[in-house]
């Protein structure tokens, strides 16, 4: 009797310690599906904010510098400068917002006009989003628009004779075409405007970096972006002026050039300019 007594409870004893140790182990087993669950979501989120921050360091300065600047290996002090040889730098100008431009009880002291110069290059930066995503742009300067092909190797593109820069150049004529007929087809017609560009357009090797601590900016500096920059100053509204090696490439490729003359250029020695002809159909957006 004392037997069958001891076993049956050596039996209920074993009993509640299994089942005492299945409820452990189920208890540590749901709170390792909870700790995987809450670290999922946290790694989601993780990248997401990744993603987040990627997208907006994108439209400051371009994807190839972010990638840069990404990088686990980067060292806190490095500096990203690069050379880059062939490159295609624009700066295009509204010399009549000038006149536009005032400050009166009745626009808000000028407010109206800014919203007008947001609305235009809002509409720029919309070209190079749907059509023209080699095209960098590199900053406003007032009412001018600087941009620039190129910048980034990878933007070569490969033709029957390889690959070749020369691209670079036409690219940015087209967009340079498409900013004329957004502004002078659509703004100004919609907007009862008579805004026109002058534009300015260059291409050679430039050195490419980013400077500053606190706001950062990507810029571009060297002989061939001033050299644009002049083609812009001593330009003619409503037209594109390029350098002689610039107009022999586009002559190349099919664009009617006309001889301006030899122009002055501030800094420089007198140079032959080319001014772009510009057909109405090729004003098509
Ligand atoms: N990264 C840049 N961003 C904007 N403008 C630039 C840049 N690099 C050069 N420029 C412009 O190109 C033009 C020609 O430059 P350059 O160094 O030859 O002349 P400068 O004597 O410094 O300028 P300025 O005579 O206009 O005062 C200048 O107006 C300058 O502002």
């Amino acid at each position: 009797m004392e037997l069958v007594y001891k076993t049956t409870v050596y039996a209920a004893v074993i009993l509640v310690t299994m089942h005492y140790i299945d409820r452990q182990m189920e208890f540590a087993n749901r709170l390792g599906h909870l700790f995987k669950l809450q670290f999922q979501g946290e790694t989601e989120q993780v990248k997401m904010m990744a993603a987040i921050n990627k997208i907006v360091l994108e439209n400051i300065i371009p994807s190839h510098v972010v990638a840069y600047y990404l990088r686990s290996s980067r060292k806190h002090e490095d500096l990203y400068h690069e050379s880059c040889s062939h490159v295609t730098v624009m700066f295009a100008s509204i010399p009549n917002f000038k006149d536009f431009y005032q400050q009166t009880k009745a626009n808000g002291e000028g407010m109206e006009c800014i919203r007008v110069l947001n609305e235009i290059i809002s509409d720029f930066d919309l070209l190079l989003i749907k059509k023209f995503p080699d095209v960098e742009k590199i900053k406003t300067i007032g009412s001018t628009y600087m941009a620039a092909t190129g910048l980034h190797n990878g933007t070569l593109r490969t033709t029957e004779e390889g690959e070749s820069w020369e691209n670079n150049v036409v690219t940015m004529i087209h967009f340079c075409l498409a900013m004329i007929s957004t502004l002078e087809c659509d703004f100004n017609k919609h907007s009862f405007n008579n805004f026109s560009l002058r534009i300015g357009v260059n291409c050679g090797p430039v050195i490419a970096g980013v400077i500053g601590a606190r706001k950062p900016q990507y810029d571009i500096w060297g002989d061939t972006v001033n050299v644009a920059s002049r083609m812009d100053s001593s330009g003619q509204q409503g037209k594109i002026q390029v350098p002689e090696e610039t107009a022999a490439v586009l002559v190349k490729y099919g664009f009617p050039m006309e001889f301006r003359g030899i122009t002055k250029v501030k800094g420089k020695q007198p140079m032959k300019t080319f001014f772009l002809k510009q057909r109405k159909d090729s004003l098509k957006s």
